[in-house]
């Protein structure tokens, strides 16, 4: 898919055609995965399309109750993820979804957040990758911090592990295996 966007991107770049056109998506998504590619020996992997948007709230039910009263969305039931010191709600957007979180357990890795953020705010992207494990291999190499050891099964049963926002541009991500 990529090397096809590369040379489709490089063909209209030699036409003149993409600044006439004035078309950045594409050379935006060429270059995001061409730089994926191009990972250490051995760490071959790319990013795929952004999972969830996920947004930490003072009060759960209240926030399920607006995105599907108010806005119409389809949501989920309430998860409890004890082992990620959340309790979670999927809001189904078609494209994408967002995930609603709420701090469950007296270590809840959001609790900080919400109390620096007391009406909730948007906690972190979730970007699906094709290869997680080569993926933390090759990051690590560039010095990117991950915030575990190693990938644990996230909310929809596959593997995921977060970065350090202070690596990110001020953004705490989470790859997920596709
Ligand atoms: C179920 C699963 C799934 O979807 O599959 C989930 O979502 S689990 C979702 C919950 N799990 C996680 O978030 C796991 C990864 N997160 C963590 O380990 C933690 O939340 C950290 C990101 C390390 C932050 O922890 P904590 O707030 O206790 O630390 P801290 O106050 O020292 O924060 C360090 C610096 O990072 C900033 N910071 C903290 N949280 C941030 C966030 N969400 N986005 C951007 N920046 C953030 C703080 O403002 C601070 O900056 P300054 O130093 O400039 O003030």
């Amino acid at each position: 898919m990529a090397q096809v966007l590369r040379a489709a991107v490089a063909a209209a770049c030699a036409g003149g055609l993409l600044s006439r056109l004035q078309a950045p998506v594409p050379a935006v998504r060429a270059s995001s995965a061409s730089q994926a590619s191009r990972g250490v020996a051995g760490a071959v992997w790319a990013l795929g399309r952004l999972n969830h948007v996920a947004i930490a709230v003072p009060d759960l039910e209240k926030a399920r109750a607006f995105y599907r009263d108010v806005l119409g969305a389809q949501v989920s039931e309430v998860s409890p993820l004890p082992e990620h010191g959340v309790s979670v709600v999927f809001v189904d957007l078609g494209n994408t979804k967002m995930e609603l979180l709420h701090p469950l357990g007296s270590d809840s890795p959001i609790a900080g957040f919400l109390q620096k953020n007391k009406a909730g705010g948007m906690h972190h992207v979730c970007i699906e990758v094709d290869d997680i494990n080569a993926a933390v291999t090759d990051l690590k190499e560039k010095k990117i911090r991950s915030l575990s050891d190693e990938a644990k099964i996230g909310a929809h049963g596959k593997p995921v592990i977060f970065l350090h926002p202070k690596d990110c541009g001020g953004v705490l991500v989470e790859l997920e295996q596709a």
